[in-house]
């Protein structure tokens, strides 16, 4: 493709020299620039993408799309917005290839993962070919891509869709972060399906206030357009508040499920087993008795939305129900570590007071023992919710280990110093910096029937302390603190 092409698709620009070359690829990071390669200089949050536009010229860029001048002898594509010719230039450069699939975004502060892989089991049942990016993997059929963030960059995500429409992949269902929706991440990507989870304190470091979090998702489903399309569809949250703003963002049709009454969707008689729920899934296509495995109201949650998307797919309830009735807890949510002790451990990704109390609450439920949990917070991360997970941990648990999470650049102490602010009076805590240290503690403390939590950090095989990432995780520092004790049982 030509450069003039491409900006043709700009209406507004000024190209500084009159070449054409031909452009083999989009790119933003001038360390991945190759002969070809068009360079969008990219203000971040640690350095700024113009400073590197020679280095992209020497690599082999062709030209450079930028803000302001910058110092080299191709063509500049001066723009008011790079991110936003960004996303509109790569959409273009691989042939809007999310009109040609149909695309679930999700959106909300918990339940995305989990929720977009019960739609990607839900449609698979149907025989539907799908692909999925979201905090885990890409995924595309059943092969998986590591990726970096939950919704990547526009050029990564736009160059997946193509990838997907390669595989004759049908359906696309994506995790929408709001860091990506404010970023501007997702501009350009044809939404078929837009659902909201809930909403609840995190970001704040982002996005400040409450009010600019919710606009922040509410872009989602800004961006299904004004203008009714039948085959285009919101489904919500009716339990959650918030809900009520999302309505107003869009043209389509609502479709809303809870377990409250008055959805159109609803999990009926819900009765809570320890390890899962039964309720009675009454939605405007007929209603099913389900037996569901994954633990927690907040996964029945997650269950509604699933079916909810799955019945606006077409398909049968029957199948929803089925697919729903062999759910697989998700990698590192609500995942238990089992080398045959007496007690339970439990590692969940809950970084966030709300889930952490969902995990909780439904711990109690399930346990008459003693409950152990390992929390921390994330550095470089909202600091508003550092006491409050604290407070949670000590109301629900018998005793609560505060510890470190991924510090990144701030001080570990520091961190725990922020939590413990929360603690009112409870004395049943104790602050232990070194997360494998404070995973044995909790876990040399745990006797028959008792429940230990590991909170926080889920499927992540890493920890991220200063500018280093170090290999962790909490399964397998779990699994070897049960194997020594076992071991010192046997010596004794
Ligand atoms: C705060 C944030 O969102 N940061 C994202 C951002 O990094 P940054 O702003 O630090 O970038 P930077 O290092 O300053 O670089 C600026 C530009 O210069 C370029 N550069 C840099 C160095 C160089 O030698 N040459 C060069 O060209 C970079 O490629 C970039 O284009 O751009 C990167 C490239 O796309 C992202 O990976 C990175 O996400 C980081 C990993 C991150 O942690 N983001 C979090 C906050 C996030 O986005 N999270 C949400 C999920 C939240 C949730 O659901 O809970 C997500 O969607 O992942
Ligand atoms: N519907 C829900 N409501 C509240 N909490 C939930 C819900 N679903 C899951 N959780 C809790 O939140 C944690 C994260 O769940 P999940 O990974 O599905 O959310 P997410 O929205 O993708 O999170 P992230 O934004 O970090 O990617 C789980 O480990 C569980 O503790
Ligand atoms: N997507 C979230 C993940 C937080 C996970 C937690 N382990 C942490 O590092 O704070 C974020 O980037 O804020
Ligand atoms: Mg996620």
């Amino acid at each position: 493709m030509t450069l003039h092409e491409l900006t043709e698709q700009l209406l507004v620009k000024t190209v500084t020299k009159p070449h054409n070359p031909t452009v083999t690829s989009l790119v933003m990071d001038s360390r991945e620039v190759t002969e070809g390669s068009l360079f969008f200089c990219v203000k971040g949050y640690r350095v700024d993408g113009h400073d590197f536009a020679k280095e992209a010229e020497q690599h082999g860029a062709v030209a450079i799309v930028a803000e302001r001048m910058v110092d080299v002898d191709i063509p500049v594509v001066l723009v008011r917005d790079v991110k936003r010719a960004m996303a509109i230039l790569s959409a273009y450069f691989y042939h809007h290839p999310s009109e040609k699939l149909r695309v679930i975004g999700i959106t909300g502060t918990n339940g995305k993962t989990t929720t977009s892989h019960l739609i990607e089991s839900i449609l698979q049942q149907n025989n539907k070919k799908t692909g999925l990016i979201g905090t885990l993997y890409t995924k595309i059929g059943s092969d998986r891509f590591e990726t970096k963030n939950t919704t990547p960059e526009s050029i990564l995500l736009q160059q997946t869709f193509a990838e997907m429409i390669k595989k004759e992949i049908e359906y696309c269902i994506m995790e929408v972060s709001s860091h990506a929706l404010d970023l501007g991440r997702v501009r350009g990507v044809s939404f078929d399906t837009a659902v909201f989870t809930n909403l609840s304190k995190d970001h704040l470091d982002y996005h400040e206030t409450m009010e600019a979090y919710t606009q922040a998702k509410g872009l989602l489903f800004a961006q299904l357009g004004n203008t009714y399309d039948e085959r285009k569809m919101v489904i919500l949250n009716g339990d959650d508040p918030t809900s009520s703003y999302f309505e107003k963002m869009s043209a389509h049709q609502i479709l809303t499920y809870g377990i409250e009454r008055g959805n159109d969707i609803e999990a009926r008689q819900l009765e809570m087993t320890p390890f899962g729920s039964n309720f009675q899934l009454v939605t405007p296509w007929g209603e099913k008795q389900v037996h569901y495995p994954l633990a927690g109201k907040f996964n029945v949650y997650n269950a509604l939305a699933a079916a909810s998307v799955g019945l606006v797919e077409g398909v049968s309830l029957t199948n929803i129900v089925s697919a729903l009735e062999q759910a697989e807890s998700v990698d590192g949510r609500f995942q238990p570590v089992d080398v045959g002790q007496s007690f339970a451990v439990i590692v969940d990704y809950a970084h966030t007071p709300d889930s952490l109390e969902n995990v909780l609450s439904t711990i109690q439920m399930m346990t008459e023992g003693n409950i152990y949990t390992v929390v921390g917070c994330g550095g470089d991360r909202d600091k508003t919710k550092r006491p409050e997970m604290a407070s949670i941990a000590t109301k629900y648990s018998n005793y609560a280990i505060f510890t470190s999470d991924n510090p990144r650049t701030e001080d570990p102490e520091k961190i725990l110093q922020d939590m413990v602010t929360g603690v009112r009076g409870e004395t049943n805590y104790t602050v232990l910096v070194n997360r494998k240290e404070a995973i044995k503690e909790a876990i040399g403390k745990a006797r028959r029937g008792d429940v230990v939590l590991i909170a926080g950090k889920g499927h992540e095989t890493y920890q991220i302390i200063g500018h280093q990432t170090f290999p962790f995780d909490d399964r397998v520092e779990a699994e070897k603190a049960i194997k020594a004790l076992k071991k010192m049982e046997k010596d004794d």
